[in-house]
C-alpha cells in the first residue's frame, strides 16, 4: 500500500504525485503524506488537478461531506477505503466548537468573513491539522500492525512555526502513538498566547524548541533536516507544515463550503455566480488551496493575496521579480513595539501580524510549478515533456533564490498567467490597526490583526472589482491570540473590553506548567536535541 510507485490502474492521475523539482515521480498519497518533502527538496503535487468535478451538486452537503467528495479525488480507495476516510474526516471535525466548522459571517455590503478559528487551537490551521493528525495515526496503525519494539515505524514530525502551525500540530498530535512532534518557533517572536498554547503541552511526545532566529531560519532548518538522508533514515521525519500536501488538500474544502453558504445567505448571489476570496498570506498554503478550488471549477473572479509589510509576494505580482528584500536596519528599528516584539534588522520585519512575518513563502514553489507547466504547454509538447520542463524551470528559479537571493523578472506570459487568477495587496501595520478600529466602531466585530490585513485588502479590492461581486475574506485566527495588537487598536473605545473576547481556556493556560528548550540557529544542534529527546521518549 505504501509503495513509492503505486501508479496502478485503480489510481487516477490526481491520485499519484510528483515533486516540483522533477526528482520524484508517481508516488502514492500515503508516501507523500508520510515523507512530507521530496528527496530532491521539492514539494509534492498531484499529476493533475481534477476538472470533471460535479461541485454544483454539493450545495446542501455538510462540511464533512464536501471534504469526503474532495479528498476522494486525491486519495484512491485502494489506499484509504471510503468508509475509513469518512471516519477520519468525521473524527477530525468533531473537535470544532462550531457545528458548521467554518461559519460565514456577513460584515457589511459585499464583504463576508469566513471564520476559520473554531478548532482546538483557535486558528485556521486546525482545519487541516486535526485531519493530518488522524491520517498519521491511520497510516501508522496500519504499518505497525503486529509489530513490536524497534520494528514499529516511529515517525518524528519536525515543524517550523511562526505561532499557529505549532499549536495546531501539537493539538493534533499530542499523545498519539508512534509519533513524536518537535516544533521550532522563533524565540520571542510569537505572541504570548501562542507560546503558552505550545509550551504548556508537556505530553511526552511533544518537544518545543525556541530557536534564536526568525521563522525563516526555523523553516530552513526543517528543510535541511529533511534533505539530510541520515537524519531522515534515523528519525523517519514527517512534516506538518504546508509543505505536506495533505495540508493544502484539507484547506480546499472551506472555499467550496463558504461559496455555498454565501449562496444561502445572500439574496442576490446564486450558485454559478463569481466571488472573490481574500486571503491573509504568509507561506502561501491557504491561498494555494484556493487555487486548487479554482482549477476544480469553483467560479472565482480573483484570489486576492494580502501580505503585511513582509511583502515578497506582493512585489512579485507587481514586478515579476521574487526577491528576498532585507528591510534596512534603520527602517526595521523604527517598527511598532507590541507584546515586547519589535522589528529586527535581519531581513524580516516584525509586524502586528507575526504569523505572516515570513520572507520566503514555501508554497509559492507549487504555484511556480503550475505556471512553468502552463508556459511549457503553450509550446505544444506532450504532457511528460511539460512536466519535466516545469521541474527544470522551478529548479533554476529556486537555485537563483538560494544563491542570489532572488530570481526574475519571469517571462511576461508567466506573470500574466499569475495575474489572471491572483491580485495582491500589501498592508502596513498602521492600516491594519485602522481597519481593526473601523470595523469595531462600525459593526462591533473584533478582528485579529491577520484577518484585518485581509479585510483591508478586501475593502480595496471591492473598490476596483465589478459592482456587486461578493468578497469572502478569510479570518485566520481568533483575536484573543493577539492581545497586544487588539488592545493597541481598540483601547480608546469605551465599549471595548478584552475580557469579552477572551476564551476561558486561554486564562487557564497562563497557570499551566511549561516545557521548552532553547536552541541555537543551527540545524545540527536541532538534530542532536531532537534525537536525544526521541531516544529518551522511546526508552522510558
Ligand atoms: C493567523 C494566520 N494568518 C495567516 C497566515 C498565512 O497563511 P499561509 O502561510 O497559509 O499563507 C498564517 C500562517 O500561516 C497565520 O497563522
Ligand atoms: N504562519 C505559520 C507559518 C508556517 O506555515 P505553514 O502553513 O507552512 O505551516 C505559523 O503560524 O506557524
Amino acid at each position: 500500500m505504501a509503495d513509492e510507485s503505486s501508479h496502478s490502474k485503480t489510481h487516477t492521475e490526481s491520485q499519484i504525485y510528483l515533486s516540483t523539482r522533477g526528482g520524484d515521480y508517481d508516488l502514492s498519497f500515503e508516501t507523500v503524506v508520510l515523507k512530507g518533502l521530496a528527496a530532491d527538496g521539492g514539494l509534492f503535487l498531484p499529476h493533475e488537478i481534477p476538472t470533471a468535478v460535479d461541485w454544483q451538486d454539493w450545495a446542501d452537503l455538510s462540511y464533512e461531506d464536501i471534504a469526503l467528495k474532495i479528498f476522494s479525488f486525491y486519495i484512491s480507495t485502494s489506499e484509504i477505503p471510503t468508509a475509513d476516510l469518512k471516519a477520519i474526516i468525521d473524527r477530525s471535525y468533531s473537535t470544532f466548537r462550531a457545528k458548521e466548522v467554518a461559519p460565514l459571517v456577513h460584515l457589511k455590503d459585499d464583504l463576508y468573513l469566513l471564520e476559520l478559528f473554531h478548532g482546538p487551537s483557535y486558528s485556521f490551521k486546525d482545519c487541516a491539522l486535526q485531519f493530518l493528525g488522524n491520517l498519521f495515526e491511520y497510516f501508522l496503525t496500519r504499518k505497525n500492525e503486529g509489530k513490536v519494539g524497534k520494528d514499529r515505524h516511529h515517525l518524528t514530525v519536525v515543524g517550523a512555526t511562526s505561532g499557529d502551525t505549532g499549536s495546531a500540530a501539537i493539538y493534533g498530535l499530542r499523545g498519539k502513538k508512534d509519533v513524536s512532534v518537535a516544533i521550532l518557533h522563533p524565540k520571542g517572536r510569537v505572541s504570548p498566547i501562542q507560546e503558552a498554547q505550545m509550551t504548556a503541552c508537556i505530553d511526552a511526545n511533544v518537544y518545543n524548541l525556541a530557536v534564536k532566529g526568525t521563522f525563516d531560519d526555523c523553516q530552513d532548518i526543517v528543510k535541511t533536516l529533511f534533505g539530510d538522508p541520515e537524519t531522515n533514515k534515523d528519525l523517519k521525519l514527517g512534516a506538518v507544515n504546508s509543505i505536506n500536501f495533505s495540508r493544502i488538500l484539507a484547506q480546499i474544502v472551506y472555499y467550496f463550503k463558504s461559496y455555498f453558504a454565501l449562496a444561502k445567505q445572500s439574496e442576490t448571489f446564486k450558485v454559478g455566480d463569481t466571488v472573490r476570496f481574500v486571503v491573509p498570506t504568509g507561506n502561501f498554503g491557504d491561498i494555494l488551496a484556493g487555487y486548487f478550488a479554482v482549477r476544480m471549477g469553483l467560479p472565482v473572479d480573483r484570489l486576492v493575496i494580502a501580505t503585511n509589510e513582509n511583502d515578497i509576494l506582493d512585489r512579485f505580482w507587481k514586478t515579476g521579480r521574487y526577491e528576498k528584500h532585507a528591510v534596512p536596519a534603520k527602517e526595521a528599528e523604527g517598527g511598532l513595539e507590541v507584546d515586547g516584539v519589535k522589528a529586527h534588522a535581519d531581513g524580516v520585519k516584525e509586524t502586528l501580524s507575526p504569523a505572516m512575518d515570513i520572507l520566503v513563502s514555501s508554497n509559492f514553489e507549487r504555484l511556480l510549478w503550475f505556471l512553468a507547466y502552463e508556459f511549457a504547454a503553450t509550446v505544444g509538447m506532450d504532457d511528460e515533456f511539460n512536466k519535466k520542463h516545469a521541474g527544470q524551470e522551478v529548479n533554476a528559479w529556486l537555485r537563483d533564490l538560494k544563491v542570489k537571493g532572488g530570481f526574475g523578472p519571469v517571462y511576461k506570459d508567466v506573470l500574466s498567467s499569475a495575474r489572471r487568477t491572483f491580485e495582491s495587496e500589501r498592508v502596513s501595520d498602521e492600516q491594519t490597526v485602522e481597519t481593526m478600529k473601523q470595523f469595531y466602531d462600525a459593526v462591533g466585530y473584533v478582528l485579529d490583526p491577520h484577518t484585518a490585513v485581509g479585510v483591508t485588502a478586501a475593502v480595496r479590492s471591492i473598490e476596483r472589482a465589478d459592482d456587486g461581486v461578493p468578497h469572502i475574506s478569510l479570518s485566520t485566527a481568533h483575536p484573543a491570540k493577539f492581545a497586544g495588537a487588539v488592545e493597541l487598536a481598540l483601547k480608546d473605545n469605551d465599549k471595548f473590553s478584552f475580557d469579552k473576547v477572551l476564551p476561558e481556556e486561554f486564562v487557564a493556560l497562563e497557570k499551566k506548567p511549561r516545557r521548552v528548550a532553547d536552541v541555537d540557529n543551527d540545524w545540527k544542534a536541532v538534530r542532536d536535541l531532537v534525537r536525544q529527546q526521541v531516544e529518551k521518549e522511546l526508552s522510558s
